[in-house]
C-alpha cells in the first residue's frame, strides 16, 4: 500500500494571486484504506448533525462504541478493494478534476477542499482570503442539492470570516454538466454497445428528509429526465433508484440493489449503470456498484453490469463546471 496523498488546498499557488477565486468542494475521503483511518474519517462525517440527526448523548456512546468499532474495520477493507496508486479515488479525481478546471480559468484561482478530512474545507476558505482573495465562490460537487450534503458545506463555509463567499446551491439541470453525462453514456455505448436498460443509480437520503421538505429527491428525478431526454431514452429504457442505504429508517425507494435483483429475476441480461449524483468515483461507485451490486446482478441470473464511469476529470466536465462558475461569478457583479 502507498503513502497517502494530501494534495496542496490550493492547487496552483502564486503567493500573491486574482481578488476572485473558485473553490470546488468534494465530500471527504479517508486518508488510508486502514481501520484506524476510516474510524477518523467516519467520527468526523456521522457526528456532522446534517447527515445524523440524533440527539448528541443518545448518538455519541452508539457511534463510538458500537458503529466506528465494527463499522471501521470492514469499511477498510472495501477502501482497499478500489484504492489507487495516488490516494483514495475521490480524493485523487477531485484534485485531477480541480486542475483540469483550473487550466480552463487562467483568470481565477481554483482549489479544491473536502468537508471531512483534508484538505479542510474552512483552512481552504482561510488560505485563499489570505492570499489576497476577497471573493471566494464555494462550488460543492453535488449535482443535485441535499441539506445532507450542500447544506453541510454551507455551514462550514459561513464561520470563515473577512472573505465574500457565495456557495452554488445545485447544478441539477444545467445544460452544459447534463450534456457531459449523457455524451459519457454515448461513448460507453460506443465501445460496449447498448445494455437492455440504464439504470441512474443515486446516494440515497433518509426519506424523513425529503418529507420535510430536501428537493434531493426532485432533482434527482429532473436531472435524469434532463439526460434520458437528451439521450432520446424512451420511458421503458430506464430506471431510476437509490444505493448506499445507512441504518435502520427507511430511505428512498426503490433502492439499486433490490432493482437490480428484479431486473435479473425478470430476465434482462445486460444493464448499464450510471451514478450522475457523484461527481468522481469513489467507495460507492468503484465499489459499491462496479463490484458488489454487479456480482448480485450476476448471482440472480444477469450476465453484465456495466458501470459507466462518472464524469471524473474529463474535458467535458471541467468545462461544464468552469462555465457555470464564471456564470455564477458574473450573474453577482
Ligand atoms: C449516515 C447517513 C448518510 C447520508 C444521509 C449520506 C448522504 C450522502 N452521501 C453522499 C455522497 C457520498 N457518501 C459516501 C460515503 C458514505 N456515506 C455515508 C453515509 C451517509 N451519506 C457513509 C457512512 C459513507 C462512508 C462509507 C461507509 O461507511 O459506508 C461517499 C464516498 C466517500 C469515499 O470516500 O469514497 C460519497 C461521495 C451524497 C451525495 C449524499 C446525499 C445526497
Ligand atoms: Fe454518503
Ligand atoms: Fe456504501
Amino acid at each position: 500500500m502507498t503513502a497517502p496523498v494530501h494534495p496542496p488546498a490550493i492547487d496552483t499557488a502564486p503567493a500573491t494571486g486574482p481578488e476572485q477565486a473558485l473553490l470546488l468542494v468534494n465530500l471527504g475521503t479517508p486518508a488510508a484504506p486502514t481501520a484506524a483511518a476510516v474510524r477518523r474519517y467516519l467520527a468526523e462525517f456521522l457526528s456532522d448533525r446534517r447527515v445524523v440527526a440524533l440527539t448528541r448523548w443518545l448518538w455519541w456512546p452508539l457511534l463510538h462504541f458500537v458503529i466506528l468499532p465494527l463499522r471501521a474495520p470492514r469499511v477498510a477493507k472495501l477502501y482497499a478493494k478500489v484504492w489507487m496508486k495516488d490516494g483514495s479515488p475521490l480524493a485523487v479525481y477531485t484534485a485531477r478534476l480541480a486542475q483540469a478546471v483550473q487550466r480552463r480559468l487562467p483568470e481565477l484561482r481554483v482549489a479544491h477542499a473536502m468537508r471531512y478530512g483534508e484538505p479542510a474545507l474552512a483552512a481552504g476558505l482561510r488560505a485563499l482570503r489570505d492570499a489576497g482573495a476577497r471573493r471566494v465562490l464555494v462550488l460543492p460537487l453535488y449535482p443535485q442539492y441535499s441539506t445532507t450534503t450542500t447544506a453541510s458545506v454551507a455551514d462550514v463555509a459561513a464561520t470563515v470570516d473577512g472573505v465574500d463567499v457565495q456557495v452554488v446551491p445545485d447544478y441539477h439541470d444545467d445544460a452544459g454538466w447534463v450534456a457531459a453525462v449523457a455524451d459519457s453514456v454515448h461513448a460507453h455505448w460506443e465501445t460496449h454497445g447498448r445494455g437492455e436498460r440504464l439504470l441512474f443509480s443515486f446516494h440515497g437520503i433518509p426519506q424523513r428528509l425529503v418529507d420535510a421538505g430536501d428537493p434531493y429527491q426532485a432533482q434527482s428525478r429532473a436531472s435524469v429526465a434532463a439526460i434520458a431526454d437528451a439521450l432520446g431514452l424512451r420511458d421503458e429504457d430506464w430506471l431510476l433508484a437509490f444505493q448506499s442505504r445507512f441504518g435502520r429508517e427507511p430511505w428512498l425507494r426503490p433502492y439499486t440493489d433490490r432493482t437490480l435483483l428484479a431486473l435479473a429475476e425478470a430476465g434482462v441480461k445486460r444493464v448499464d449503470v450510471i451514478c450522475p449524483g457523484f461527481a468522481v468515483d469513489c467507495l460507492e461507485t468503484l465499489e459499491e456498484i462496479a463490484q458488489q451490486n454487479a456480482e448480485l446482478f450476476r448471482a440472480h441470473g444477469g450476465d453484465a453490469l456495466r458501470y459507466i464511469p462518472c464524469l471524473n476529470a474529463a474535458p467535458e466536465h471541467a468545462g461544464a463546471l468552469a462555465a457555470l462558475a464564471r456564470r455564477a461569478l458574473a450573474e453577482r457583479d
